[in-house]
């Protein structure tokens, strides 16, 4: 298999999200509000697919409901098929192996060292087997962070501590991960580096993503597809194939030929609102 390419087939639908819609209650005498409305999605097995739409549109209450902390008010989503929260689906993030969360903020325990915060959710579960602590050695080293296992949290850079974020999602397997805006705060040789090691990492681990950004290059660059949240209430206003071959050089993503018609069309759509 060449390496940065989707693992699975894409023919199998793992998450399909239909009619979905979320609705805050206002508070005091302020109204209800629908912030999410009809949306219907479809993510297939080993899928790479990003996020995109303005501020406030909806982007993580929607990837809220996906893990499972936030109820939809409206419509439903199906896990390989069964409801989510049913049988044999966790209650919440973290409590079972299903759906990983790298959330804005990396969340990681000051008093743990990186293998200790990495290793978290693995004791939460039970004792870890010999073989979990064999992968997620591995997967500490992919990360980059061999050298930095017994640092703790404030000795280490925003990417190192992005990247031991993501390791500790990584450490239970889960075979969605979700992630809100990862490397937004970054640097920009810091961000292309964490992309492309994100990228190796989800050909070698297998994963289907929804990553959510504001980064039309970074949406680009990772996605296989490029999904667009506008309108009040959001919904889903475009839905972009990213045909550029794999595997990439995020840094050099705009040099593909198809990149220029890609990045115009999603900038248009993020100014007006409407699928191009
Ligand atoms: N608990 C809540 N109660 C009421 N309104 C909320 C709540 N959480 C979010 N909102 C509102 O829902 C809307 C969508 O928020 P959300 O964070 O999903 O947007 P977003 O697209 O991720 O934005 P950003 O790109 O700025 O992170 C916003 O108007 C926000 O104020």
């Amino acid at each position: 298999m060449r390496p940065d390419t989707p693992a699975v087939a894409q023919s199998t639908a793992l998450l399909q999200l239909s009619q979905l819609g979320v609705c805050y209650e206002g508070g005091g005498a302020q109204a209800p509000r629908w912030i999410l409305r009809d949306v219907d999605l479809t993510v297939h097995e080993g899928e790479f697919v990003t996020v995109m739409g303005s501020s406030g549109a909806g982007k993580s209450t929607l990837l809220n409901v996906v893990a499972q902390t936030l109820a939809p008010s409206a419509g439903r989503i199906l896990f390989r098929g069964r409801p989510v929260g049913g049988e044999g689906m966790p209650a919440q993030p973290g409590s079972g192996r299903q759906i990983g969360y790298v959330t804005q903020d990396d969340n990681l325990l000051p008093w743990r060292s990186v293998w200790d915060n990495v290793m978290f959710p693995l004791e939460l579960a039970g004792k870890p087997s010999a073989a979990d602590v064999a992968r997620v050695r591995r997967l500490v080293e992919q990360v980059g962070l061999g050298q930095r296992t017994g640092h703790y949290p404030h000795q280490l850079s925003g990417g190192m501590r992005k990247r031991a974020s993501l390791a500790r999602t990584l450490a239970y397997n889960p075979p969605v991960v979700l992630m809100d805006e990862p490397f937004g705060a970054l640097d920009a040789e810091t961000r292309a580096q964490l992309q492309a090691d994100l990228l190796a990492l989800w050909a070698s681990e297998r994963k289907t993503i929804l990553f959510v950004t504001h980064d039309i290059n970074e949406a680009i660059a990772l996605g296989d597809r490029v999904v667009l949240l506008s309108g009040s209430p959001g919904r889903v206003v475009l839905e972009r194939h990213i045909d550029i071959p794999r595997p990439r050089d995020p840094e050099s993503i705009f040099k593909a030929p198809t990149f220029a018609g890609h990045y115009d069309a999603i900038r248009a759509c993020l100014r007006h609102g409407v699928g191009a």
